[in-house]
């Protein structure tokens, strides 16, 4: 890794704290509010998650409510790209498609709508951090449901202990800016 890579990964991860016990006992939570609040870190973080999608024609990022859309649609932006919500349920105001997955603590369902896009399009798949791999995973079945092609995943933080990677598809790229 360059030097300037080196530097800028050492400025967000000073930007991330643990917060431990929350939202329940045991569970370690990374927070990002942090990142958001420092000028800097809030313009790099898009910057260096766009990086390595420059070059995928990518046609939509697909966002995860709520975190994944912080900088979800910042970097559709810097991608040139348009940008998809996946919400929990109820919140969608057309058709939609669900799928329920298990959570590093508890359950959840998410949604798209069923219009979100068309037949074949290149969709990258974004949160702020990948834990289990459960939401990326049920977010996948979403896309490709729909008929979508999802052509890489974009993580700020990926759990190293719950090996979340392992649920999403071998051969496309999960790109992970901080293993904590
Ligand atoms: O890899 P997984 O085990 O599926 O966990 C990761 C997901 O959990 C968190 O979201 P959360 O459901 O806490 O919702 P929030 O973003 O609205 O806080 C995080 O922002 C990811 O979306
Ligand atoms: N440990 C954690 N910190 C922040 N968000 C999370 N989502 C799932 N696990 C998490």
């Amino acid at each position: 890794m360059d030097e300037v890579k080196q530097q800028i990964l050492a400025l967000l991860r000073e930007n991330i704290r643990n917060i431990g016990d929350f939202p329940q006992p045991g569970i370690q939570f990374k927070d990002i509010t942090p990142l958001l609040q420092n000028p800097d870190t809030l313009e790099l973080t898009s910057q260096v998650l766009a990086r390595p999608f420059r070059s995928h024609n990518v046609d939509y990022v697909v966002g995860l409510e709520s975190r994944g859309f912080l900088f979800g649609t910042n970097l559709a932006q810097d991608l040139h790209a348009g940008f998809i919500p996946i919400r929990k349920p109820g919140k969608l105001p057309s058709d939609t498609l669900s799928a329920t997955y298990a959570l590093e603590y508890g359950e959840d369902t998410i949604e798209i709508h069923r219009d979100a896009f068309s037949e074949g399009a290149r969709i990258l798949i974004h949160d702020d951090l990948i834990a289990t791999g459960g939401s990326a995973a049920a977010a996948t079945e979403l896309v490709e449901e729909l008929g979508g092609k999802v052509v890489g995943y974009s993580f700020i933080i990926g759990l190293k202990e719950l090996k979340g990677t392992a649920l999403l598809p071998a051969k496309v790229p999960v790109e992970i800016l901080l293993s904590l």
